[in-house]
């Protein structure tokens, strides 16, 4: 059995042993050694920045190995990794507490489980100009004897005493030390796994033993706890080396983890930042442990989603580049016509399990629905709704984005989990409307002169069709708000009695539709709540209206649903007023445009009248093509003063 002495010394045990024999070692511990040189040991060797070397300089630290020396090396930097030191001084005043190291080249004597050990730090190292870590140094332990098995026993039992400790280990730097022994992993910021990593790194246990932190108020960093402790969150630091011990849940077992988040590059243009990654190392080579970490991850990130909906936003390289979180929606906040959100919500219900029929048919799982309509009818509102009830998260691609192109957004489609909501706004950017085209075929364009360019210098567009899309795909029109929906959204605003009301405007958020609520009593019943909403609902005409502008109206009026009713005629007036103003203004500059054109041609015309007395007076007088200006090769009909109005000549 072996003895570990739990206050007194070793070299305490020597002098109750032998009182004679340890003031021989006090007073003559080099002599010692040359005696202890010539006796039978075996001796062990441990390199500074090597675990090895951790496990016994703890073990021994612990048990006061060097209490009795008289020489020691001092150091404060690094206490805190050693928390159990029995040489430290033990102050609490705010500075860092000293740990006592053996000196080098001091040798001090120890017994352990009946053999005499001597430990020597035989040779000093030199800080590591970056870490300030001794590097270059080496522990040597001599046992007296010749049983090679008490030191495999001291370094088992070491080690086992650091894992017990759950002393928090040397950071590595494994670039610079690459290790057999440990296991390294990049989680790239472009991929889902990153943000399971981060979501498992942002909960409460993770970096307990953290020191580097950013601390952040941010709305899409906050969540990750309860209570008002949660209003600011604790971050992992970017690019330093921060460690947690890792219980795996399901095997119990522990290892320690370091973790480095890399924090990517801002690209200004969209104000994200790419490249960013996160890099575990594993004090371990088994890759189950490496494979437990990211499920337990994987579970983190999907409790969190559970009250909120993950929106992944690209940058204009082809990158999922940023996410935010919102709170989720309930479907029953959706306002739709009958069935319509029982029809959706059942037909993507039935997508999502028949994955294994799409599979044995050939056909690629993927479901496609075209949403359009009005601005402001929900259409948004229920893509987001149906993410948090089919707990799926949503990538977001807007076609308005100058950055993508055909490359960019397959790009994007494939780098895509299997289960999500890929939502593509603004899908009309990729086809040009019928009266876009007609617009284009009455309006030419124009050179930097006036003049009309060739229809045939303008790009090709492709023959693809919105209407001709939206028959391969199944497609949903949003209608302005019917009777129905106005008055189902006053009741919205005015609960009943002894139910909440809307508190403050001024924190609604609207994309969230988080209306925050007080209860109060109020002052009106169920039936007269009825009356008002169908007063209200009668006095605007069905399908004028979006639901978005009919809740900008109510807000305004929250308080109080008679007096929504009787303000409504008022704010109907008004809207009728900004529309009439709107629509001059958008038919100014057509308008403009149609005068310049007209003017264009009639410069065209002029010129070409010019040149063809030119070209007569030159006694050529053919029907070929004549150049009119540099660059702008329009056929011109010789003896024909107009020029077709497409720019292209009439042969
Ligand atoms: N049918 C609806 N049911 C409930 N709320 C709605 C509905 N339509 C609009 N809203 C409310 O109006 C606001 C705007 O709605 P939303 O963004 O879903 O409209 P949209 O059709 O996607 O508009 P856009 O085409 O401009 O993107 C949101 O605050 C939403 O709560």
């Amino acid at each position: 059995m072996f003895t570990i002495h739990r206050s007194s010394s070793f070299l305490g045990t020597i002098v109750e042993a032998g009182k004679g024999i340890g003031q021989m070692i006090l007073a003559f511990g080099t002599s010692l050694c040359v005696v202890w040189g010539t006796l039978a040991q075996v001796t062990a060797e441990f390199g500074t920045r090597d675990f090895a070397y951790d496990w016994v300089l703890h073990y021994m630290d612990h048990h006061r190995v060097w209490q009795e020396s008289r020489s020691f090396k001092v150091v404060a930097r690094n206490a805190s990794s050693r928390p159990n030191s029995a040489s430290s001084l033990g102050m609490d005043d705010g500075h860092p507490d000293p740990v006592y190291e053996a000196a080098p080249a001091t040798p001090s004597f120890f017994r352990w489980r009946g053999y005499w050990i001597s430990v020597n730090k035989k040779v000093a190292g030199y800080s590591h100009y970056d870490t300030n870590e001794e590097v270059g140094g080496a522990l040597s332990i001599s046992i007296l004897g010749r049983n090679r098995q008490v030191l495999d026993d001291f370094v088992r039992t070491a080690r086992q005493f650091y894992i017990d400790a759950n002393v928090l280990p040397r950071r590595v730097e494994v670039d610079k030390e690459p290790s057999g022994a440990l296991l390294t992993a990049d989680f790239p910021q472009a991929d889902l796994a990153h943000d399971w990593m981060l979501a498992y790194l942002r909960s409460a246990n993770a970096l307990k033993e953290n020191m580097h932190f950013t601390i952040s108020t941010k709305q899409s960093d906050l969540g990750w706890g309860s209570g008002p402790k949660d209003a600011v969150r604790f971050m992992p630091a970017s690019d330093t080396r921060q460690q947690f011990l890792f219980s795996s849940p399901d095997t119990g077992r522990k290892t320690w983890i370091q973790v480095v988040v890399k924090p990517g590059q801002l690209n200004w243009s969209t104000n994200t930042t790419v490249g960013g990654s996160i890099h575990i190392t594993l004090h371990t080579s088994d890759k189950a442990v490496l494979a437990d970490l990211i499920e337990c991850a994987r579970k983190k990130y999907l409790e969190h989603g559970i009250s909120r909906v993950t929106v992944h936003l690209t940058d204009n390289r082809g990158e999922w580049a940023k996410t935010v979180s919102k709170s989720r929606r309930p479907m029953s906040t959706l306002i739709l016509p009958t069935d319509v959100k029982e029809m959706i919500l059942a037909d993507a219900r039935e997508f999502l399990e028949s994955e294994k029929w799409y599979n044995q048919a050939g056909i690629p799982h993927r479901r496609g629905w075209y949403l359009y309509g009005e601005p402001g009818t929900g259409k948004s509102s229920t893509i987001h709704a149906l993410a948090g009830e089919l707990g799926l998260e949503i990538y977001f691609v807007s076609l308005a984005n100058p950055g993508i192109d055909d490359y960019t957004l397959a790009k994007l489609i494939s780098d895509t989990p299997s289960r999500c909501i890929l939502l593509i706004e603004d899908i009309d950017c990729a086809f040009p409307s019928r009266d876009e085209d007609e617009d284009a075929e009455e309006e030419p364009m124009l050179d930097k002169d006036g003049k009309p360019i060739a229809r045939s210098a303008t790009p090709p567009r492709s023959n693809v069709t919105l209407s001709g899309l939206l028959n391969v795909l199944d497609s949903i029109q949003y209608k302005l708000a019917d009777s129905e929906q106005i008055a189902q959204v006053f009741k919205r605003f005015f609960p009943l009695p002894n139910a909440a009301t809307i508190a403050e405007a001024d924190s609604v958020d609207l994309e969230s539709n988080h209306i925050p609520i007080v209860s109060v009593q109020t002052p009106y019943t169920e039936a007269e709540l009825d009356t008002y909403a169908a007063a209200f609902a009668n006095l605007i005409t069905s399908g004028t209206y979006s639901i978005a502008q009919i809740q900008g109206y109510l807000l305004t009026k929250k308080r109080d649903p008679a007096d929504a009713v009787d303000g409504v005629n008022g704010w109907l007036k008004a809207q009728e007023e900004e529309k009439r103003a709107m629509a001059e203004l958008k038919a100014k500059p057509k308008a403009e445009r149609a005068r310049k054109l007209k003017m264009a041609r009639e410069r065209a015309d002029a010129e070409a009248g010019a040149k063809l007395v030119d070209v007569s007076l030159n006694g050529v007088g053919t029907t070929d093509p004549v150049e009119l200006g540099a660059g702008n090769a329009v056929d011109v009909p010789v003896h024909s003063k107009g020029v077709n109005t497409n720019g292209v000549g009439e042969h």
